[in-house]
């Protein structure tokens, strides 16, 4: 593609399990980016937030990052990555975006702090090794839910800073889901209208509402959760009697 920009999409959250639509979100976006825009989106990323992030019902990050694995096993170009749950603490999505943009810029954007590439090439994985291929710039920009563009007014939960960043800076890909209207969102809100470029609003048309509470929700009483997870994934958690399965 010549003349093309390329993009990381980097999704943040819970992933508690992982569900069908956490893979199609990056499918979506990815089309949509490619039909509307002149990203070449080369590679996604998840990251699994911290164990600290302290929400009910949160399974170990370990096991969170195993079933990220199985159900990424029909991704060809979508990764996990362990960054956020390797730090001491919680980290704020504008940080962790911060450091995959420094991750990608020490391989292929060229302007290094050493200490940097030192750390992050530690990490180093095949997705990043494929970037090294070109010297043309690549941009980290967050994909996520409605619900959490939405999150963004929720009183003390985001930085203002942070926000500006994200869209500021950054970019955010903004998937809609049922019952949200990212659009009068950003209208309500200066800072998101002024960045209104470096949002991308994808339309699901094909609305799926299947959520990973809903999921747990399932599981918890013994429902079945085939073709909303992974079949590796469902395999996992009873295996592991993740999410109270062990009582069935
Ligand atoms: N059905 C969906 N449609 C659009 N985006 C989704 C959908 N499910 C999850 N996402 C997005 O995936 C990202 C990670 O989500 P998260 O792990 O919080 O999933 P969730 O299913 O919303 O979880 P929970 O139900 O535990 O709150 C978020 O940006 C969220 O908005
Ligand atoms: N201030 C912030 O950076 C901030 C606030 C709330 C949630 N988040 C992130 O959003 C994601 C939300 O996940 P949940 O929807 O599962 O709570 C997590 O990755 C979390 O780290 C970030």
């Amino acid at each position: 593609m010549t003349g093309s920009h390329r993009v990381v999409l980097l999704a943040c959250g819970s992933f508690n399990p992982p569900t069908n639509m956490h893979l199609r979100m990056f499918e979506i976006a990815r089309d949509f980016l490619h039909r509307t825009t002149n990203y070449n989106v080369v590679a996604g990323l998840i990251s699994p937030v911290h164990d600290k992030y302290g929400k009910e019902g949160l399974v170990n990050a370990s096991d969170r990052i195993q079933m990220l694995r199985l159900a990424l096993n029909s991704s060809s170009w979508v990764h996990v990555s362990e960054w956020e749950t390797q730090q001491d603490e919680w980290t704020p999505t504008r940080e962790a975006v911060q450091y995959h943009q420094e991750l990608v810029d020490s391989v292929v954007n060229g302007n290094v702090d050493p200490t940097v590439k030192r750390q992050r090439l530690d990490s180093s994985t095949s997705w990043l090794t494929h970037l090294a291929g070109s010297t043309d710039p690549v941009s980290v920009k967050l994909l996520c839910g409605a619900d959490l563009l939405e999150s963004f007014a929720r009183p003390g939960l985001w930085k203002d800073e942070d926000i500006e960043a994200l869209v500021g800076k950054y970019g955010i890909v903004v998937i809609t889901r049922e019952g949200s209207n990212p659009y009068k969102f950003i209208y309500e809100s200066d800072v998101l209208t002024r960045h209104q470029k470096n949002i991308h609003i994808v339309t699901e048309w094909i609305t799926n509402e299947v959520s990973s509470t809903k999921v747990r929700r399932a599981l918890r009483r013994g429902e079945s959760v085939k073709y909303l997870v992974q079949d590796s994934v469902i395999d996992y958690i009873y295996k592991n009697a993740l999410y109270n399965t062990h009582n069935k």
